[in-house]
């Protein structure tokens, strides 16, 4: 009473102060009722189907989705026998999914959206709506594809492969007759110019600078996509900053280029020219250009890499893969034998680089089986279906990790183990099961840019395994111990052409973003020039 009584406001119970006090209680009663909600939810039965939906917070499996997924998936798959479970990241419902039964689903269903399964998860693309400026169909698939393989076909392919050897053969110059090289700097730098110079021109391609700033922007990009930042997009924090400045810096300068090319009298082979010619607007062959150009460094970065790495640990392999190569240039390099290595290799056939290399292909399989156990995405934008006795509803994004089949111990003797033998006649692991390979995807949705892939990684193995002799080292220029392991949290999401580049993983601990680099101790290639 008394204290009622002679009780008055200090000054700090302003209406300001009692807004603020209001706006807190709101705020922790939301909490409370949030914290409420959720441990309610955890003893209730699944709500939907008869899949199993996975318990705790959102927020909390969300941030694991994002920063350790292949961990997340494969973890969850291993406490219970069941072939799914549910879960949610924001507002939406995601099913994951394995075995046999859902790999046929999942590659093959028609309702099951490729675009929408990247675009909508994992929405931080450098778009240039991102910029306010409009753009038609730039999530369209099929005119992606067709562009793709215009650019891509065997004629280009043809008249590329000089520019192509030209290139790596004076990065390779720079690196001296005898040193040690992180692979995963100088392997990822001769993908990204062999890239730019593919899918864009010369302008672009040709310039040291250039190139230097295009790949800074990109991995600025990728920085920008924290976890954070990809469960939070309208946060307007640093990251968001960051890769709006990056975007839009991209975007101009390739515009600029783009424009001049416009004028020029005679136009070229360069891509740019290829797309402007066939009608498309300045922003279309920008947007086709960044793209592009991403979806191909990543995964074609990673594989030569480890193509590489793989190659340096098994003595056997090293040998059959340089035997091979050797003897195509026996065969068809139709140049003086003093010419240089990149001279002629740049006159052997594409048909040949396509069809006369076993060897490098069963390594590149065994590579991509090994490396590659990304999560795959689709959306279901139809009705409901079931696969495997559960119930996929409409809206439903659904996932599945490669590693399901590529590392299963059913369908391949010792996953972990680099044996491209396993696909020789007779062996034929890979033919156990359906789909039992989806390196390069599956179904409704296989790469397009698989050969231009695939003669990329040829090209610096053939460039590497004639011209040198190389060894996989740690720090200290000693013999490795083990064979380095690639960090499958650190795996791309494979197609990055929807999602670019805000769909990579960014690793918490070690701060480097989807390059699968070695878990545990760095390796490095020592080498010495044999052949120029
Ligand atoms: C080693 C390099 C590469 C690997 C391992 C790879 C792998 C894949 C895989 C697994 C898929 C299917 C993804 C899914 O089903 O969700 C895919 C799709 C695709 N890839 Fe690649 N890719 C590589 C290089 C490239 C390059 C260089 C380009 C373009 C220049 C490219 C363009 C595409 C496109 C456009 C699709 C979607 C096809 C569609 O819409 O149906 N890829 N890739």
């Amino acid at each position: 009473m008394l204290l009622s009584a002679t009780f008055t406001f200090p000054e700090a119970f302003s209406a300001e102060a009692l807004g603020d006090l209001n706006v807190l209680k709101l705020a922790s009663t939301l909490c409370l009722a949030l914290v409420v909600f959720y441990v309610y939810r955890l003893f209730l039965p699944s709500p939907k189907g008869s899949i199993r939906q996975l318990r705790g917070f959102p927020v909390a499996t969300a941030w694991t989705f994002f920063s350790k997924r292949t961990d997340f998936i494969l973890g969850h798959f291993k406490a219970s026998a069941a072939p799914h479970f549910r879960f949610q990241v924001l507002q939406h419902q995601v099913v994951a999914l394995r075995g046999e039964e859902a790999r046929k689903a999942f590659f093959d269903t028609k309702s099951l959206n490729f675009t929408e399964g990247y675009k909508i998860l994992f929405g931080a693309a450098p778009r240039l709506q991102d910029i306010a400026i409009n753009t038609h169909n730039s999530d369209d698939a099929s005119w992606f594809n067709k562009h793709i393989l215009t650019l891509l076909g065997k004629r280009r392919l043809t008249e590329m492969l000089p520019s192509l050897l030209d290139d790596v053969n004076v990065r390779m110059i720079g690196w001296g007759k005898k040193g040690c090289f992180d692979p995963f700097k100088n392997i990822y730098d001769l993908v990204f110019q062999m890239s730019v110079r593919m899918l864009s021109c010369s302008e672009l391609a040709n310039d040291r600078a250039t190139l230097d700033e295009l790949q800074k922007l990109y991995w600025q990009l990728e920085k920008s996509s924290t976890p954070t930042a990809l469960l939070l997009p309208w946060f307007p924090g640093p990251a968001k900053r960051r890769k709006r400045t990056a975007t839009k810096e991209l975007f101009t300068k390739i515009y600029d280029v783009v424009e001049a090319r416009k004028k020029a009298a005679i136009p070229s082979s360069d891509a740019v020219d290829v797309l402007l010619g066939q009608g498309d607007s300045t922003t279309k062959v920008v947007e086709f250009i960044v793209r592009t150009i991403f979806a191909g460094v990543v995964n074609t970065g990673i594989t030569s890499c480890w193509a590489l790495v793989y190659l340096a640990s098994h003595e056997e392999w090293m040998v059959k893969a340089k035997a091979e190569v050797n003897s195509l240039i026996e065969k068809h390099a139709s140049t003086l034998s003093t010419e240089s290595l990149a001279k002629r290799l740049a006159t052997i056939p594409i048909s040949a680089w396509e069809d006369e290399m076993p060897v490098m292909e069963a390594v590149i399989r065994e590579t991509l089986r090994v490396t590659f156990t990304s999560t795959l995405l689709r959306r279901n934008v139809v009705d409901e279906f079931n696969v495997s006795n559960g119930t996929i509803q409409q809206g439903d994004f659904v996932a599945y990790n490669v590693a399901d089949v590529h590392l299963n111990s059913e369908i391949y003797t010792n996953p972990y183990e680099f044996d491209p033998g396993r696909y020789d006649p007779g062996r034929e692991e890979d033919k156990k099961t359906t789909f039992g390979f989806v390196g390069w995807g599956a179904g409704r949705h296989p790469c397009t840019g698989m050969k231009v892939a695939k003669l990329e990684i040829k090209v610096i193995a053939a460039m590497m395994l004639a011209g040198f002799d190389f060894d996989v080292v740690d720090r200290n220029g000693q013999q490795m111990m083990k064979i380095p392991v690639p960090d499958r949290n650190d795996i791309h999401q494979v197609c990055s052409l929807y999602s670019l580049p805000g769909f990579g993983l960014y690793n918490l601990t070690t701060g480097s973003i989807g390059q699968a680099r070695p878990v545990g101790e760095p390796c490095f290639f020592q080498f010495e020039r044999i052949v120029d």
